[in-house]
């Protein structure tokens, strides 16, 4: 993905430097976007070796309501460890949120199945969408996540946060606004995982995935990424993978790891980074 590589270039030349909450420091700059049409290949990085799986499982937590982290070490995924409490919570953070937003009266809102029923019935509508910011929910920042948790609280608020569909001619498009991008380590992630979500949607809704298109405001590369970036920008894109859906499962939730294959998939190695808390 030669757009991806391009955003980490303009970031690396044009940011400014600007310290951050965890005190690792940034360059950053603000507001860029990154969009792919889903019909040329799978938007997994070539230019250092993703773990696919993580992606998928974290996914398909988050589409389970589940918030807890011991779900996801069971499967061998490890990347929300270090927000987590010692019995593995990390507070009503974006599974919650997307199937079980609660009401003022007690109720709880699945804006999944919300999205899912607009996209049959109703696919034309400009109110296709589904939001992870809930006010009453959100961190102190000043409280480390492990105490949000204790008080009820997200662990961190939601980087992607409002994902949006559009449906024209039987295609089906997303996009997702992040307000916080770690280039380096989070935007593969978040890209991938929003073209995942794409083909599911398509594929339970009998729509063509289209075009996927991130935004993001707050766009950093953290400072102690520096060695790594150099080298990712010394590689050359190769041919995206293909993903195949292997089965048709009855509902959006119905999807395990084991559904999905990559083929094709040929990257550089991986470049290991250290993920600031
Ligand atoms: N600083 C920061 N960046 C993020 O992207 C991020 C957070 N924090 N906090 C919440 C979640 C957790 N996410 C993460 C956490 C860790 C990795 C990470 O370390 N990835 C490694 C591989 C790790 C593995 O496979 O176990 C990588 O090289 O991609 C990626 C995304 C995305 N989010
Ligand atoms: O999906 C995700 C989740 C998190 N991030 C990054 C963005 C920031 O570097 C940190 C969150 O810190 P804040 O101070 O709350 O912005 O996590 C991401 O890129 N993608």
């Amino acid at each position: 993905m030669q757009t991806y590589l391009d955003l980490m270039q303009d970031i690396y030349t044009q940011g400014l430097v600007k310290s951050d909450r965890t005190g690792v420091g940034t360059r950053s700059v603000f507001g860029r976007q990154i969009r792919h049409d889903l019909r040329t290949g799978f938007p997994l990085l070539t230019t250092k070796k993703l773990h696919f799986k993580s992606i998928v499982c974290e996914l398909l937590w988050f589409l389970s309501g589940d918030t807890n982290v011991k779900t996801l070490q069971a499967q061998g995924v490890n990347i929300w460890n270090e927000w987590a409490t010692e019995t593995g919570d990390l507070g009503p953070i974006y599974g919650k949120q997307w199937t079980a937003w609660p009401t003022a009266d007690g109720e709880h809102l699945n804006q999944i199945d919300a999205v899912v029923h607009a996209l049959k019935h109703n696919p034309e509508s400009r109110r296709i969408l589904f939001h992870g910011w809930n006010p009453a929910d959100l961190p102190d920042e000043g409280l480390s996540p492990q105490e949000n948790v204790k008080r009820g609280k997200m662990a961190l608020p939601p980087c992607h946060l409002l994902y949006q569909f559009y449906v024209a001619e039987g295609h089906l498009s997303a996009q997702l606004y992040l307000r916080s991008s770690d280039t380096f380590l989070g935007l593969p992630y978040n890209i991938a995982s929003l073209a995942l979500l794409t083909h599911m949607l398509a594929q339970q809704t009998d729509l063509i995935a289209h075009e996927i298109i991130l935004t993001t405001g707050d766009s950093h590369l953290y400072l102690n990424h520096d060695a790594q970036v150099q080298k990712q920008l010394t590689r050359t894109p190769k041919p995206l993978p293909e993903l195949k859906i292997l089965r048709r499962p009855e509902s959006l939730y119905d999807y395990r790891f084991e559904d999905f294959a990559i083929l094709g998939y040929d990257p550089h190695p991986h470049i290991a980074a250290p993920i600031a808390v």
